[in-house]
């Protein structure tokens, strides 16, 4: 199949959350199993730091009465062809912000959509977030593409109809409140990226406002669960962190949990219970909860805290107040960093998501795989990726809890303290973490299957694709 995937970010070049892992990592997966997958994203001014990206254009393009240039590159460490959409709006040194991002990135999806028409085709055009919203509602006009529309984060859903009818082609067809909602009503088929959250997201406590729409288009909607790229975050080979490990040299991981008390201004102590955080410090991911009971967990246990993050200035102030407050335990890195994320992953003991809604969630997925346990509130993709311990029959993989509630956070903190203290069954719990398969070669059967129903094709994989994934996946 030739699908062309569409969106803001892609990991390693272009990354702020969770959407460039999946849109970095995906499509290398695709390819592996013997698809035609390309990628177009915006050409930001940082770019040429990260990336080869030769000086003449492959192509020209008119989109809202504004030429534009098409660059051709490879996505680094793999064999993916990107395309980058260059034009002086995006030459600004962050990929999200400034007071054209809604004019910004729909002439973006534009532009894309002149790029599939004229330049590159595809089958299938996989849409990523509100800005790509608008691509569904031009294909619609144009049966020989289909396209696939994926909610990472529906809490932002990008400029209003009246925004969008001052700025751009609107046909007269087109329904949605805005560019998030055209997107899911036109869209051939729709995803959001847990089973759990494609549920939760029907009602009006996880719906942002769009759970009408949400519950009407559910019959297209699927719930496929993120996988990670387990060749870049592998501990038994990463040289970002200060000494690999595997499952059955676990005793090997103490030396990264000492590097990182030395590098991060913690008391370096083995026995202290290092908590960590790496995320977006915006209120999705509970720093508020955080704050209010950080304080008190702090003073029942010798426990320790880093947090890499950044965010919400709120947040940002509060946290950093704090840190000064309780130096030797808290350490707050407020940074957009690789390298110290794999140190943190592969140094602490526990991972800290107290999420308030969370469609999928890749860090504690990454935590796993670098035997930190999970610490999570019960809700999206947390639900569907963490089983709860259960320490009577050795099951499940971390701590959780329901309620949004300072309180429900307290005590499930303390009831990883407490299992921590139980060396033996910790180390357990932490093997089999890291023993879990979250590969993107389980959840591409899914994609897969999406992408074919789309073109009408039926869902069975191929002997060869078959194979593959058997190979690959335990
Ligand atoms: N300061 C920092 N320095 C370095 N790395 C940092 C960092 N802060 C965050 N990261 C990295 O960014 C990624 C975060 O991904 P998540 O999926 O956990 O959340 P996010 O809300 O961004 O993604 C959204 O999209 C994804 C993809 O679909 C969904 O899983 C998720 O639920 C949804 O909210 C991880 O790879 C993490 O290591």
């Amino acid at each position: 199949m030739r699908i062309l995937f569409v969106a803001a970010e892609a990991s390693p070049i272009a990354k702020v959350g969770g959407m460039g892992d999946v849109v970095g990592a995906l499509p290398k997966v695709l390819r592996k199993l013997g698809h035609d997958v390309r990628i177009i994203m915006p050409y930001y001014g940082f770019l040429p730091d990260k990336v080869d990206i030769p000086t003449e254009p492959v192509w020209w393009g008119d989109a809202m009465f504004q030429k534009f240039a098409v660059y051709e590159t490879v996505l680094p460490e793999t064999d993916v062809p990107l395309y980058l959409f260059g034009h002086p709006c995006f030459s600004g040194r962050s990929v999200y912000g400034g007071d054209d991002e809604y004019w910004r990135f729909t002439f973006f999806a534009n532009g894309a959509a002149e790029f599939a028409w004229n330049y590159w085709k595809p089958q299938i055009i996989h849409c990523h977030d509100w800005h790509t919203g608008m691509i569904p509602v031009w294909m619609s006009d144009s049966p020989d593409i289909s396209t696939v529309f994926t909610i990472h984060n529906l809490a932002y859903q990008g400029p209003g109809r009246e925004m969008l009818e001052q700025i751009t082609w609107c046909p007269w067809h087109m329904q949605g409140d805005n560019a998030m909602a055209a997107g899911l009503q036109f869209a051939d088929l729709v995803n959001t990226v847990s089973p759990t959250y494609a549920a939760q997201i029907k009602t009006p406590e996880y719906g942002e406002n769009l759970h009408g729409l949400l519950s009407w288009i559910s019959g297209k909607t699927r719930g496929i669960i993120n996988g990670i790229d387990t060749e870049k975050y592998n501990p038994a080979t990463d040289r970002l962190i200060a000494q690999n490990f595997t499952p059955k040299t676990i005793e090997k991981r103490r030396l990264n949990k000492v590097r990182l008390q030395e590098e991060s201004g913690l008391e370096i102590n083995r026995n202290a219970f290092l908590i960590g955080m790496v995320t977006r410090l915006v209120e999705q991911k509970g720093i508020d909860l955080v704050l209010q009971t950080l304080e008190r967990f702090l003073a029942y246990t010798d426990a320790q805290l880093i947090i890499l993050g950044t965010g919400d200035r709120f947040y940002e102030t509060q946290l950093w107040e704090i840190s000064a407050r309780y130096r030797g335990r808290i350490s707050v890195q407020l940074l957009h960093n690789e390298t110290i994320s794999r140190r943190v992953y592969s140094g602490i003991d526990a991972f800290l998501m107290p999420s308030r809604f969370e469609p999928c969630g890749i860090s504690q997925m990454l935590a796993m795989r670098y035997g930190a346990i999970p610490i999570v509130r019960k809700t999206g993709g947390l639900v569907d990726t963490v089983p709860f311990f259960d320490p009577a029959n050795e099951e499940g993989l971390g701590y959780g809890f329901d309620r949004y509630e300072p309180l429900d956070l307290y005590t499930c903190m303390i009831r990883a303290y407490e299992g921590f203290r139980f060396k033996d069954a910790w180390e357990k719990l932490q093997i089999r973490a890291m023993s879990q398969d979250f590969s993107w070669y389980r959840s591409s059967v899914d994609y897969l299957k999406m992408y074919r129903e789309v073109i009408g094709e039926a869902p069975e994989l191929t002997d060869k694709e078959q194979k593959i994934i058997d190979q690959k996946i335990k």
